[in-house]
Protein backbone atom coordinates (compact mmCIF):
# COMPACT_ATOMS: atom_id res chain seq x y z
CA UNK A 1 0.00 0.00 0.00
CA UNK A 2 1.10 3.32 -1.30
CA UNK A 3 2.43 5.51 2.01
CA UNK A 4 0.48 8.68 2.81
CA UNK A 5 1.92 11.71 1.97
CA UNK A 6 3.49 13.97 4.90
CA UNK A 7 1.39 16.56 6.44
CA UNK A 8 3.23 20.03 5.89
CA UNK A 9 2.08 21.94 8.93
CA UNK A 10 4.32 24.89 8.27
CA UNK A 11 5.68 26.06 4.78
CA UNK A 12 8.47 29.42 4.44
CA UNK A 13 7.66 29.80 0.54
CA UNK A 14 10.53 31.61 -1.35
CA UNK A 15 11.33 33.77 1.34
CA UNK A 16 13.63 36.91 1.44
CA UNK A 17 14.62 39.44 3.63
CA UNK A 18 16.95 42.57 3.02
CA UNK A 19 18.13 44.40 5.35
CA UNK A 20 19.33 47.32 4.00
CA UNK A 21 21.89 46.47 1.88
CA UNK A 22 22.48 43.04 3.52
CA UNK A 23 20.10 40.21 2.32
CA UNK A 24 19.74 38.12 5.49
CA UNK A 25 17.55 35.32 4.09
CA UNK A 26 17.10 34.39 -0.02
CA UNK A 27 15.20 32.20 -1.68
CA UNK A 28 14.61 30.48 1.73
CA UNK A 29 11.94 26.99 1.70
CA UNK A 30 11.15 25.70 4.58
CA UNK A 31 9.32 23.06 4.59
CA UNK A 32 8.25 21.49 8.51
CA UNK A 33 6.14 18.10 8.85
CA UNK A 34 3.46 17.74 11.28
CA UNK A 35 4.48 16.09 14.87
CA UNK A 36 8.39 16.05 13.44
CA UNK A 37 11.15 17.74 14.67
CA UNK A 38 12.95 19.94 12.64
CA UNK A 39 16.52 21.87 13.65
CA UNK A 40 17.66 25.00 11.76
CA UNK A 41 21.31 25.06 12.01
CA UNK A 42 24.11 27.43 10.63
CA UNK A 43 27.23 29.14 11.22
CA UNK A 44 26.92 32.73 12.84
CA UNK A 45 25.31 35.31 11.02
CA UNK A 46 23.55 32.61 8.62
CA UNK A 47 20.16 33.74 9.35
CA UNK A 48 18.57 31.41 11.56
CA UNK A 49 17.00 33.97 13.89
CA UNK A 50 16.27 36.38 11.53
CA UNK A 51 14.14 32.96 9.46
CA UNK A 52 12.17 32.79 12.81
CA UNK A 53 11.43 36.10 13.66
CA UNK A 54 10.09 35.97 9.84
CA UNK A 55 7.72 33.03 10.73
CA UNK A 56 6.73 34.56 14.09
CA UNK A 57 6.12 37.97 12.68
CA UNK A 58 8.27 39.84 14.31
CA UNK A 59 9.66 40.55 11.36
CA UNK A 60 7.99 41.04 7.51
CA UNK A 61 9.37 38.62 5.25
CA UNK A 62 10.65 41.31 1.79
CA UNK A 63 9.06 39.06 -0.49
CA UNK A 64 8.07 35.43 -0.12
CA UNK A 65 5.43 34.23 2.16
CA UNK A 66 4.83 31.52 5.36
CA UNK A 67 2.01 29.19 5.32
CA UNK A 68 0.86 27.17 8.75
CA UNK A 69 -1.74 24.73 8.05
CA UNK A 70 -2.92 26.51 5.15
CA UNK A 71 -3.29 29.63 6.85
CA UNK A 72 -0.81 32.46 5.12
CA UNK A 73 0.80 34.34 8.40
CA UNK A 74 2.19 36.83 6.53
CA UNK A 75 1.09 40.44 7.22
CA UNK A 76 -0.40 38.87 10.88
CA UNK A 77 0.39 40.15 14.07
CA UNK A 78 2.57 38.04 16.38
CA UNK A 79 0.04 37.95 18.58
CA UNK A 80 -2.66 36.36 16.04
CA UNK A 81 -0.05 33.72 14.96
CA UNK A 82 0.30 32.71 18.25
CA UNK A 83 -3.66 32.44 18.55
CA UNK A 84 -3.43 30.13 15.48
CA UNK A 85 -1.15 27.47 17.64
CA UNK A 86 2.23 28.61 17.36
CA UNK A 87 4.63 29.67 20.35
CA UNK A 88 8.33 30.39 20.71
CA UNK A 89 10.83 30.03 23.49
CA UNK A 90 12.71 33.00 23.36
CA UNK A 91 16.66 33.50 23.97
CA UNK A 92 15.95 35.47 26.61
CA UNK A 93 13.55 33.96 29.09
CA UNK A 94 10.11 36.06 29.66
CA UNK A 95 8.39 34.67 32.06
CA UNK A 96 6.38 36.65 35.06
CA UNK A 97 9.24 37.76 38.02
CA UNK A 98 7.08 38.34 40.43
CA UNK A 99 4.86 35.40 40.37
CA UNK A 100 5.62 31.76 42.06
CA UNK A 101 7.19 29.16 39.41
CA UNK A 102 3.49 27.14 39.44
CA UNK A 103 2.01 30.55 39.30
CA UNK A 104 3.95 30.91 35.76
CA UNK A 105 3.46 27.56 34.88
CA UNK A 106 -0.46 28.35 35.13
CA UNK A 107 -0.85 31.80 34.02
CA UNK A 108 -0.69 30.86 30.08
CA UNK A 109 -3.12 27.72 30.58
CA UNK A 110 -5.66 30.42 32.08
CA UNK A 111 -5.02 32.68 29.54
CA UNK A 112 -5.73 30.56 27.01
CA UNK A 113 -9.07 28.72 28.61
CA UNK A 114 -10.36 32.16 29.32
CA UNK A 115 -8.95 34.20 26.71
CA UNK A 116 -8.46 33.96 22.59
CA UNK A 117 -6.12 31.11 23.70
CA UNK A 118 -8.94 29.33 23.54
CA UNK A 119 -9.81 28.91 20.15
CA UNK A 120 -6.78 27.15 18.25
CA UNK A 121 -4.65 25.16 20.50
CA UNK A 122 -5.24 21.78 20.78
CA UNK A 123 -6.84 21.63 24.39
CA UNK A 124 -9.78 21.42 25.50
CA UNK A 125 -11.56 24.17 28.35
CA UNK A 126 -10.14 22.95 31.67
CA UNK A 127 -10.81 23.24 35.52
CA UNK A 128 -8.35 25.02 37.62
CA UNK A 129 -7.52 21.56 39.13
CA UNK A 130 -6.88 19.98 35.66
CA UNK A 131 -4.73 22.99 34.99
CA UNK A 132 -2.88 22.73 38.54
CA UNK A 133 -2.16 18.93 38.28
CA UNK A 134 -0.43 20.00 34.42
CA UNK A 135 1.53 22.40 35.68
CA UNK A 136 2.53 19.93 38.69
CA UNK A 137 3.52 17.22 36.33
CA UNK A 138 5.19 19.72 33.61
CA UNK A 139 7.38 20.78 36.78
CA UNK A 140 8.14 17.27 37.77
CA UNK A 141 9.52 16.71 34.10
CA UNK A 142 11.71 19.86 34.57
CA UNK A 143 12.86 18.85 37.37
CA UNK A 144 11.69 21.49 39.45
CA UNK A 145 8.82 20.55 42.03
CA UNK A 146 11.25 21.44 44.61
CA UNK A 147 10.84 25.57 43.80
CA UNK A 148 7.46 25.49 43.31
CA UNK A 149 6.28 28.76 45.87
CA UNK A 150 9.67 30.08 44.82
CA UNK A 151 9.34 33.70 43.34
CA UNK A 152 10.40 33.20 39.45
CA UNK A 153 13.08 36.40 39.84
CA UNK A 154 15.28 34.05 42.05
CA UNK A 155 16.19 31.25 39.63
CA UNK A 156 18.81 30.71 37.58
CA UNK A 157 19.07 31.85 34.07
CA UNK A 158 18.61 28.04 33.09
CA UNK A 159 15.91 27.23 35.12
CA UNK A 160 13.90 30.68 33.98
CA UNK A 161 14.47 29.05 30.14
CA UNK A 162 13.24 25.71 31.67
CA UNK A 163 10.69 27.43 33.33
CA UNK A 164 9.60 29.53 30.15
CA UNK A 165 9.57 26.09 28.11
CA UNK A 166 6.80 24.52 30.66
CA UNK A 167 4.94 27.95 30.20
CA UNK A 168 4.71 26.96 26.63
CA UNK A 169 3.73 23.55 26.81
CA UNK A 170 1.04 23.87 28.89
CA UNK A 171 -0.30 25.74 25.82
CA UNK A 172 0.12 22.89 24.19
CA UNK A 173 0.70 24.95 20.72
CA UNK A 174 0.40 22.63 17.57
CA UNK A 175 3.57 24.24 16.59
CA UNK A 176 6.57 25.33 18.94
CA UNK A 177 9.67 26.94 17.89
CA UNK A 178 12.87 26.97 20.30
CA UNK A 179 15.70 29.34 19.36
CA UNK A 180 18.70 27.45 20.99
CA UNK A 181 16.52 26.06 24.35
CA UNK A 182 19.87 25.45 26.11
CA UNK A 183 21.81 27.82 25.31
CA UNK A 184 23.40 28.70 29.01
CA UNK A 185 22.85 25.62 30.83
CA UNK A 186 24.78 22.98 32.07
CA UNK A 187 25.48 19.26 30.41
CA UNK A 188 22.56 17.72 33.00
CA UNK A 189 20.37 21.08 32.66
CA UNK A 190 20.99 20.15 28.47
CA UNK A 191 19.80 16.13 29.24
CA UNK A 192 16.98 17.01 31.91
CA UNK A 193 15.93 19.70 28.39
CA UNK A 194 16.61 16.94 25.75
CA UNK A 195 14.59 14.26 27.61
CA UNK A 196 11.35 16.78 28.21
CA UNK A 197 11.04 17.66 24.53
CA UNK A 198 11.59 14.28 23.67
CA UNK A 199 8.89 13.46 26.18
CA UNK A 200 6.50 15.67 24.07
CA UNK A 201 7.40 14.40 21.16
CA UNK A 202 5.03 11.72 21.80
CA UNK A 203 2.15 14.13 22.07
CA UNK A 204 2.43 15.04 18.42
CA UNK A 205 3.65 18.36 18.69
CA UNK A 206 5.50 19.63 15.25
CA UNK A 207 8.61 21.48 16.77
CA UNK A 208 11.31 23.55 14.78
CA UNK A 209 14.67 23.96 16.84
CA UNK A 210 17.65 26.65 16.28
CA UNK A 211 20.40 25.11 18.17
CA UNK A 212 24.37 25.65 18.11
CA UNK A 213 24.89 22.39 20.12
CA UNK A 214 25.08 19.05 17.98
CA UNK A 215 24.55 16.93 20.89
CA UNK A 216 20.75 18.45 21.05
CA UNK A 217 20.25 18.80 17.28
CA UNK A 218 21.64 15.41 16.93
CA UNK A 219 19.53 13.78 19.99
CA UNK A 220 15.96 15.37 19.09
CA UNK A 221 15.98 15.76 14.73
CA UNK A 222 13.84 14.38 12.60
CA UNK A 223 15.53 16.73 9.93
CA UNK A 224 17.57 18.94 9.65
CA UNK A 225 18.10 22.34 7.66
CA UNK A 226 21.51 24.13 7.28
CA UNK A 227 21.31 27.70 6.40
CA UNK A 228 24.73 29.20 5.97
CA UNK A 229 24.71 33.10 4.14
CA UNK A 230 20.87 33.08 4.78
CA UNK A 231 20.56 30.14 2.03
CA UNK A 232 19.23 26.66 2.72
CA UNK A 233 22.40 24.48 1.42
CA UNK A 234 20.87 21.41 2.71
CA UNK A 235 18.16 19.60 4.11
CA UNK A 236 17.74 16.07 5.14
CA UNK A 237 17.43 13.29 7.32
CA UNK A 238 20.14 13.36 9.78
CA UNK A 239 22.64 10.90 8.89
CA UNK A 240 22.55 12.98 5.64
CA UNK A 241 23.27 16.29 7.00
CA UNK A 242 26.28 14.60 9.37
CA UNK A 243 27.89 13.58 5.94
CA UNK A 244 26.76 15.81 3.58
CA UNK A 245 30.17 18.06 2.04
CA UNK A 246 28.59 21.47 1.61
CA UNK A 247 27.80 21.20 4.74
CA UNK A 248 31.04 20.30 6.43
CA UNK A 249 32.42 23.14 4.08
CA UNK A 250 29.88 25.48 5.77
CA UNK A 251 31.21 25.00 9.68
CA UNK A 252 34.41 26.02 8.06
CA UNK A 253 35.95 22.55 7.24
CA UNK A 254 34.84 21.67 10.96
CA UNK A 255 32.66 18.56 11.89
CA UNK A 256 29.04 18.61 12.45
CA UNK A 257 29.69 15.46 15.12
N1 LIG B 1 17.56 43.98 12.61
C1 LIG B 1 18.63 43.81 11.82
N2 LIG B 1 19.14 44.84 11.13
C2 LIG B 1 20.19 44.67 10.32
N3 LIG B 1 20.84 43.51 10.14
C3 LIG B 1 20.38 42.44 10.83
C4 LIG B 1 19.26 42.53 11.70
N4 LIG B 1 19.04 41.30 12.23
C5 LIG B 1 19.98 40.49 11.72
N5 LIG B 1 20.78 41.17 10.88
C6 LIG B 1 21.89 40.61 10.08
O1 LIG B 1 21.35 39.52 9.32
C7 LIG B 1 22.28 38.44 9.27
C8 LIG B 1 21.62 37.20 9.84
O2 LIG B 1 21.48 37.38 11.26
P1 LIG B 1 20.77 36.32 12.20
O3 LIG B 1 20.77 36.87 13.58
O4 LIG B 1 19.47 35.92 11.61
O5 LIG B 1 21.78 35.07 12.12
P2 LIG B 1 21.84 33.77 13.04
O6 LIG B 1 22.06 32.63 12.10
O7 LIG B 1 20.65 33.70 13.92
O8 LIG B 1 23.14 34.05 13.88
P3 LIG B 1 23.55 33.56 15.36
O9 LIG B 1 23.73 32.08 15.26
O10 LIG B 1 24.85 34.27 15.60
O11 LIG B 1 22.45 33.98 16.30
C9 LIG B 1 23.52 38.89 10.04
O12 LIG B 1 24.43 39.40 9.11
C10 LIG B 1 22.99 39.97 10.95
O13 LIG B 1 23.99 40.93 11.25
Amino acid sequence: MAQSEPNIILHAADVQKQFGGLRALSDVDLQVEEGKTHAIIGPNGAGKSTLLNVIIGRLPPTSGAVIFDGTVLTGKQPHEINQLGISRVFQTPEIFPDLTVLQNVMAPAFARRDGAFKINMLRSVDSETEIRDEALSLLEDIGMTGRLEDNAASLSRGDKRRLELAMCLIQRPRLLLLDEPTAGMSRHDTNTTIDLLKKIKSRGMTKVIIEHDMHVVFSLADKISVLAQGRIIASGLPQEIKEDPRVQEAYLGGSVE
